[in-house]
């Protein structure tokens, strides 16, 4: 096959940002997208109603207006009334969980995931059907992070058996496992972690641009991961965390985590997907599996993908901003050939 169209893609997992970054990095995702959950780890977070909508209008006026829609976030608090998440609700997508420090602009995160602290939130939630979404690491031995949360998700996936309750950039085979544990729990999962494991990151010499929130682990998870989603488990999302950070804070010491993949993921997840004989399910993977979990229907947008050599740019820059890509200045086997879109 030399070409492949993708429906209403949907990236249900990315980091917009804000100013000169989220007009950098707006329209190379909502050229090709359709749409995408956008996290709200600014600073400060998105808290109130009124950072919320005027974040979304930002966003709107940096992205590619009328074809592509930002489905908005807020920064979980233990001390939400439930009139507050009621008078937001249609405004939203879904709630962010964060533990307190655990990856980039997570400081005001909950210090405590006992289910007891965040259960007043967690009932608002439930009762209002509003999805929660969880970056889940603890603050364990950095390999372990992932695995040590299982018994997190596990309390409030039974705590709260009505709650929608995503894991967020999933990246081990105990959280595939778990996916099919608990009829509440679904999850996202990015691109590197489909390609990469720690030995890509820190196996020869480092790759600061592969260095992100949680670290990429083990070929036995990265296949997990892989097989996953090239099945469309319909439980699983894409999500890419394209998390771009400038190149000067990536390329230091320091380094900030966090990989930049707008650019380039429907170009890569179209080889990966055709080099497994799995392309019959990219779809699902990256679009109806997300509307069926979070209930909603995205603009119509169809990218057309062909077989052509595609050289990923060495990095992409606006006013003062510069960003690195994953596979920058390397060649991808497919490339973007046309986008159609319409409102329905
Ligand atoms: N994934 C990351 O390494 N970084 C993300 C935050 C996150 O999703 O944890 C970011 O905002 O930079
Ligand atoms: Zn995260
Ligand atoms: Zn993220």
């Amino acid at each position: 096959m030399d070409t492949f169209e993708i429906d209403s893609a949907l990236d249900m997992h990315l980091h917009l940002r804000d100013g000169d970054m989220l007009k950098l990095v707006g329209p190379l995702t909502s050229e090709t997208f359709s749409g995408a959950l956008v996290m709200p780890n600014l600073v400060p977070p998105i808290t109130t109603k009124e950072a919320l909508l005027s974040y979304k209008k930002r966003i709107k006026e940096a992205c590619i207006e009328d074809k592509f829609e930002p489905y908005v976030t807020l920064f979980f608090q233990n001390d939400y009334s439930y009139s507050f998440l009621e008078d937001i609700k249609d405004d939203i997508i879904a709630i962010k969980l964060y533990p307190a420090g655990i990856t980039t602009n997570s400081e005001t995160g909950v210090s405590s995931m006992d289910v007891e602290v965040l259960r007043p939130t967690l009932e608002s939630m439930s009762k209002l059907g509003i999805p929660l979404c969880i970056h889940g690491e603890t603050n364990g031995f950095v390999m372990d992070r992932e695995k040590e949360f299982m018994p997190i998700y596990e309390s409030i996936a039974s705590s709260f058996p009505d709650l929608k309750i995503i894991m967020e950039h999933i990246t081990t085979k105990d959280a595939i496992e778990l996916l099919d544990k608990y009829d509440n729990l679904y999850a996202t999962v990015t691109l590197h972690h489909l390609l990469i494991t720690l030995d890509d990151v820190a196996g020869g010499m480092l790759s600061p641009h592969l260095f992100c929130k949680p670290i990429a682990k083990r070929p036995e998870d990265r296949d997990a991961l892989l097989n996953a989603a090239l099945k469309a488990h319909p439980k699983l999302m894409f999500g890419s965390d394209s998390a771009p950070h400038p190149k000067h804070k990536k390329e230091c010491c320091g380094c900030a985590a966090g990989v930049f993949t707008s650019p380039i993921a429907l170009q890569v997840l179209t080889q990966l997907f055709e080099e497994n004989n799995s392309l019959d399910n990219l779809n699902a993977f990256i679009s109806l599996n997300a509307q069926k979990i979070y209930d909603f229907k995205p603009l119509n947008k169809k990218v057309k993908l062909e077989k052509k050599k595609f050289v990923v740019p060495s990095s992409y820059k606006f006013k003062g901003e510069d960003v690195v890509p994953m596979y920058a200045g390397e060649v991808l086997n497919w490339s973007i050939s046309s986008i159609e879109d319409k409102r329905d």
